[in-house]
């Protein structure tokens, strides 16, 4: 994890014109530009099968620029630089006809290429084999692949050995953005450099977790993808496992990609499975009806652009799940994740266990836990929620709860956070894979959520409804109520 200056590489972008590139690729590498971040030669080649030319393609990256990058950081010289290293194929990716291109647009260049699919993962073999057959790869060429790989076991088996067939796994770096989102990153730090925690860190001291990732938006005009994926594969089997997996997993050994990954595989090894009993008790479905959202309506599932009305694809899920190991027996861990929720929140809470003795006032005993909230948006930051004595000379010994704080933004007020996608994309052209994951722990993860759907279409588990504008059904306040606890909404 050194931090030494980015080597030149030939960047080459599958699915140029799509959502992810426009939205979040160009402008993260115009970010790494502007911060001098990008090798000085550094080149992208965008590939797409819209029959447009060159320049054609600079100005649709130079409208997605304007639209998502802050004006003020939108300077002339460094714009014209970073289009300039732009360049485009026009190539349907499903026939190996036109892949020799990429090879001529690399002729006599030394440096490494980097192959970014921004496609559906069902494409991800095709092109990898294209690749190969058209000679376009050599011993130092890397692949990103984005998620989810495949919609079960079976299939992203059938993805990940696709791509092994042409690239090893030293080579091949899968996203999960949450994992470049600077939260997540001081979470490692936070545990693994700070004793107070480290040590405190287990099912001693701590009673439940719960994670929650609430989005506001709703499907994007996505409807062909998410409903065949639903929440589950959209966000739990990736994001939320990858989340539970940093707050679970064992110190490494280093900081090596493989100790950190081996860890974390050892933690989804450890889900408990659920049974037919627990589904039903501790899982809960749910799917969008229209409502509002900061005063506006919004429509329901249903009535999205492209909807077909039978859909029972959930948009929110809740559950409680426990890692059956020593460190965490008995700790449950809550997760619930929905689209159209009141506002965009992603956020871990670490509830610690109450002292063994209470002396304050029995009214209070309540408050009498320490929590650790880990937020990663939309502020990041980290709060430990301790009790002080309330202030005043009526109060006696009254306790207050109040955050130690650590905002990042006011923290360190002159750095802009960066976007999860640039750490992602510096740390490939730098040739680190910490930050990405490894194949047995997509696997792991679909094996998990595969039992999780079986066990649904054996019970026939239809969605709850809710309005959008609300925090999901209502079962899932009773899931956690009914262990006497509720989902953690301040700050
Ligand atoms: N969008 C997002 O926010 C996120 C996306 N992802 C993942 O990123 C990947 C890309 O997603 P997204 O950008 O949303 O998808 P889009 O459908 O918006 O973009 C995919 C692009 O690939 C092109 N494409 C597909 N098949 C072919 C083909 N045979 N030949 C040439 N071009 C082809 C499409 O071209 P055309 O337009 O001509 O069909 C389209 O431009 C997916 O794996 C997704 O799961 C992950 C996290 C978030
Ligand atoms: O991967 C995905 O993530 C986004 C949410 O990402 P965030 O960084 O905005 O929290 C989600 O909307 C999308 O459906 C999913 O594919």
């Amino acid at each position: 994890m050194t931090q030494d200056t980015t080597p030149d590489i030939d960047l080459a972008l599958f699915g140029a014109l799509g959502d992810l590139a426009l939205r979040k690729l160009y402008t993260a590498l115009y970010h790494l530009d502007r911060d001098g971040l990008l090798g000085a030669s550094t080149r992208i080649l965008g590939l797409a099968r819209q029959d447009i030319d060159a320049e054609a393609f600079r100005q649709r990256v130079q409208q997605a620029l304007k639209k998502h990058v802050k004006t003020a950081l939108l300077e002339k010289t460094c714009l014209e630089r970073f289009i300039a290293r732009l360049d485009y194929l026009q190539l349907d990716f499903a026939t190996v006809e036109g892949y020799d291109a990429i090879a001529r647009w690399r002729k006599d260049v030394e440096r490494p290429m980097t192959v970014y699919l921004a496609v559906p993962a069902s494409i991800y073999g095709d092109i990898c084999r294209n690749l190969s057959a058209s000679g376009s790869l050599d011993e130092q060429t890397r692949v990103v692949v984005e998620k989810p790989i495949g919609y079960d076991l079976e299939s992203s088996r059938q993805i990940n050995d696709a791509i092994g067939e042409a690239f090893p796994e030293s080579r091949i770096y899968r996203i999960d953005h949450y994992l470049g989102k600077e939260t997540v990153q001081n979470l490692i730090a936070l545990r693994f450099a700070n004793p107070l925690f480290g040590n405190q860190w287990n099912q001693n001291q701590i009673s439940h977790v719960e994670i929650t990732v609430a989005e506001q938006v709703g499907i994007e005009g996505r409807w062909g993808y998410f409903d065949k994926a639903g929440q589950l594969r959209d966000m739990v089997q990736n994001h939320l496992l990858q989340l539970l997996c940093l707050i679970a997993m064992d110190p490494p050994s280093n900081l090596d990609a493989d100790a950190i990954r081996d860890e974390k595989v050892k933690v989804l090894k450890a889900l408990k499975p659920f049974t037919q009993e627990t589904i039903g008790r501790d899982v809960v479905r749910g799917q969008y009806i229209a409502g509002s959202i900061n005063g506006e309506s919004v429509p329901g599932y249903l009535e999205e652009e492209g909807a077909n009305t039978e859909s029972r694809t959930e948009t929110f899920v809740a559950m409680k799940t426990e890692v059956s190991n020593w460190r965490w027996a008995g700790v449950p861990f809550y997760l619930r994740t929905g689209k159209r929720m009141p506002e965009k929140l992603s956020q871990i809470v670490i509830h610690f266990r109450q002292q063994p003795h209470y002396i304050f006032d029995p009214d209070q005993r309540d408050l009498a836990a320490n929590k650790l909230i880990i937020r990663l948006q939309p502020e990041e930051g980290i709060a430990l929620q301790v009790l002080t004595k309330d202030g005043g000379l009526d109060k006696g010994m009254r306790l207050r709860p109040g955050p130690l704080h650590l905002d990042f933004n006011s923290a360190f007020p002159k750095s802009r956070i960066p976007d999860a996608y640039e750490r992602l994309l510096l740390e490939v052209m730098k040739g680190q894979q910490y930050l990405f994951v490894r194949r047995d722990e997509v696997e792991y993860a679909w094996r998990w959520c595969d039992q999780l759907i079986e066990g649904w279409k054996a019970r026939d588990m239809p969605p709850r409804r809710y309005p959008a504008g609300s925090w999901g059904p209502v079962a899932s306040i009773a899931m956690i109520t009914q262990d006497g606890r509720s989902w953690y909404e301040d700050y």
